[in-house]
């Protein structure tokens, strides 16, 4: 298995030469220049990633990463810490956000438990735990720097036995009750931004809890400290396990030639890491949806990523990026399928 640092220094730019090549045949089709928008962006994009102008994305899977927060005991979230464990079950059970999404799309789950509170297997899930959840960042780091890469590398092991599996697309999600705290406590630190201007309900916050949890992320970042040029710190300090497996999904992917979507608000936070850490893992990622949180915007246009949809979802789990994998399934049947100018005796009157 590929430890982090190989990982890093394994992801390679894009193949310009079969970018050329898909654009050149979404040139002749019979339609406008460009007139398919992001449907030809991904049909490049991908072309790019795979190193092919003909490529299968029907086999499509979810990486979705469990785990808990110390953060927990600051009362920043609405709901009760059970709910991760409990929610992570349907992860794989089925009936949540995720597995419904992904039966729509045809697409499959797997559930990784990286540090959920509790002791017992859940059935179904995989068990990678480090830790019964992180500790409480507003008292001190949330975790070792050495826990930060095992969940780094765990990401990395799982994109790589996805790849293994078959699967050509990966979409990234969560489940962990507290963790839009950290989250916006990385955009915070890596970007600058004051955490009054980003912090906002997570799953059902009433504003005297945005509040509260404002001030949990500003003490933290005072306390803890991290170091904004040290993806690693960052995440170590004011992060959490399944956010660090997220982004060693991601950064795996990248190394492995695989596409990678990205969810909601969670799944920005934990691409600003992997981003950090190597940013050429951008041009392996498609941004699914605008989450509604508040910073979603703002953070995205930072990184110069334009979603897919915005829907005003914001549940997390890869919802998003499960519901996204039909639009990149349909970008390359119609890159594949629409005819030339030529195949359909038209005049072909670009300039
Ligand atoms: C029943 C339920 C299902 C969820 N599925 C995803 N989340 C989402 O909400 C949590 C983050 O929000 P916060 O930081 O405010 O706790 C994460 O678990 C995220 O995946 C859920 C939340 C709940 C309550
Ligand atoms: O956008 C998300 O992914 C999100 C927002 C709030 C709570 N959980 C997830």
């Amino acid at each position: 298995m590929k430890k982090l640092q190989e990982t890093i220094k394994s992801i390679t730019p894009l193949s310009k030469n079969h970018m050329d090549l898909a654009k050149e045949r979404l040139d002749l089709l019979i339609k406008p220049l460009d007139s398919l928008g992001k449907l030809e962006t991904i049909a490049i994009q991908l072309s790019g990633i795979y190193e092919n102008n003909y490529y299968d994305t029907s086999n499509k899977l979810i990486l979705g990463f469990g785990a808990d927060h110390g953060v927990y005991e600051e009362n920043v979230s609405p709901c009760k810490q059970v709910v991760t464990q409990q929610q992570f079950a349907n992860f794989v059970g089925g009936g949540n956000g995720v597995s419904t999404l992904c039966n729509f799309t045809n697409s499959h789950v797997w559930a990784i438990d990286v540090g959920i509170n509790c002791d017992e297997e859940i059935t179904g899930v995989f068990n990678e735990k480090i830790r019964k959840s992180t500790d409480n960042m507003r008292i001190g780091p949330a975790m070792a720097y050495d826990e930060a890469i095992k969940s780094l590398e765990i990401g990395i092991k799982y994109a790589t036995l996805a790849k293994e599996k078959g699967y050509k697309v990966i979409g990234i999600g969560e489940m962990g009750i507290c963790n839009t705290t950290p989250s916006t406590a990385i955009m915070s630190v890596f970007f600058d931004l004051l955490p009054e201007n980003i912090t906002g309900m997570g799953c059902g916050l009433d504003n005297e809890g945005i509040l509260r949890k404002m001030n949990v992320i500003k003490d933290s970042i005072k306390i803890n400290k991290p170091d904004k040029n040290d993806p690693i710190d960052i995440l170590a300090k004011v992060g959490g396990f399944e956010i660090g497996a997220m982004a060693g999904a991601i950064l795996g992917a990248a190394s492995l030639r695989m596409p990678v979507v990205l969810d909601g608000f969670i799944s920005y936070a934990a691409f600003i890491i992997a981003y950090g850490l190597n940013n050429l893992c951008k041009d392996y990622a498609i941004p699914s949806h605008m989450s509604a949180e508040p910073a979603s915007k703002l953070v995205l246009d930072k990184l110069s990523l334009s979603p897919l949809l915005n829907l005003d979802m914001k549940l997390g789990e890869g919802s998003g990026a499960a519901l996204a994998f039909n639009i990149i399934e349909a970008a390359n049947f119609t890159y594949k399928n629409m005819l030339t100018f030529d195949e359909s005796n038209m005049e072909n009157t670009h300039p």
